[in-house]
């Protein structure tokens, strides 16, 4: 295999649910997707509910059929075994069979992908160790609480030290401690150099944990890049408390707003560099004051609700057609 195959590579992916007593309603859960995701890279896959995020982790794992394009893994289809041989996986509720307990769980899985003898046994326990299950490891699954169930599903998907690991929501159901365990343990991942595709809510992870981002809205592809581009490629943005007019003075004044929101007694808004100036004279001949005024930092949260708001205000969920 050469160096520069892709890990991930998805071309013009589209996924159409049937739905209804006679299958004619239609969910448009991928709407040509393309994604390209280089060996070594962590990726977040972003997207509000519904936005086609598990469909695509669910057609690379061989869950579910694209209805058309293609998916491949280390350049091989998704339902290969030399795709599925590299990949260590934790789906959205990861649903383990619960009479088994944690140690036995792993230890299959670690069967499943080829280990036996001692390096079975020492990668379990080094497994369990990296997710904090050491103590527990020997209870019956179904006595684990959620954070839990996720500690142990995320110790099957690495213990046989995969080249890609794919993981739908890892932190989901974490309290702040746990959360920041299985961060690092992404980031050990990551500096062993495995490939790790992600998908989350929770955007300071995406900001702790990736080089790249995609995010998703309405099963289409609405942004992609590094984070450091994403973010710097924003227009330089500036945040201003204006106190003494209301906010729907502040908006007729006529100069291009980015944001504008009601404080008490108080209005906070946000304009792009360029119109500042004009914007603080306007203000002030209107007789109100700017008691504050602050450059403000454009977010991977502020570039994810530009994304939705420019696909679709408030939607959520697929496309629907009958
Ligand atoms: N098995 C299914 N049958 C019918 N529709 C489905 C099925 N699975 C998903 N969908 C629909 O496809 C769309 C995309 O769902 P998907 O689960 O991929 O979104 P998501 O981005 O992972 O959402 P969330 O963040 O809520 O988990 C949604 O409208 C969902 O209702």
């Amino acid at each position: 295999m050469s160096a520069e195959t892709l890990a991930i590579e998805t071309r013009d992916l589209s996924k159409t649910y049937r739905l209804g007593f006679w299958m004619n309603k239609r969910v448009l859960a991928l709407q040509g997707l393309t994604l390209n995701i280089q060996p070594g890279q962590v990726y977040g896959l972003l997207g509000p509910n519904g936005a086609g995020k598990s469909t695509t982790i669910k057609i690379l794992m061989n869950l579910v059929q694209a209805t058309s394009g293609s998916a491949a893994i280390f350049g091989h289809a998704p339902d290969s075994k030399e795709a599925r041989r590299n990949v260590g996986f934790l789906p959205e509720n990861p649903a383990p069979y619960e009479y088994l307990t944690g140690e036995e769980f792993v230890r299959l899985a670690g069967q499943l992908v080829g280990l036996s003898g001692q390096e079975l046994d020492r990668r379990v326990k080094e497994v369990l160790g990296a997710v904090g299950m050491s103590r527990t490891a020997g209870l019956q699954i179904r006595r684990y609480s959620k954070g839990m169930v996720q500690r142990i599903g995320l110790a099957q998907a690495i213990v046989g030290q995969p080249k890609l690991l794919v993981l739908d929501e890892p932190t989901s159901g974490l309290d702040p401690v746990g959360r920041r365990e299985i961060r690092d343990l992404i980031l050990q991942e990551r500096e062993r150099g495995t490939t790790v595709l992600f998908c989350t809510h929770i955007i300071p992870d995406v900001e702790a944990l990736c080089n790249r981002v995609a995010v998703l809205v309405n099963g289409r592809l609405a942004r992609e890049g590094s984070v450091q581009e994403l973010l710097t490629t924003q227009v330089p943005v500036v945040e201003l408390t204006i106190e003494g007019l209301a906010l729907e003075s502040v908006r007729n004044l006529g100069h291009p707003l980015e944001q504008a929101q009601d404080l008490t007694n108080r209005v906070l808004v946000r304009a792009a560099n360029a119109h500042v100036q004009p914007l603080l004279k306007s203000v002030l001949e209107a007789g109100g004051r700017v008691t504050q005024l602050q450059s403000a930092r454009f977010s991977l949260e502020d570039l994810f609700l530009q994304a939705m708001s420019e696909a679709r205000h408030g939607t959520v969920g697929g496309e629907i057609t009958s």
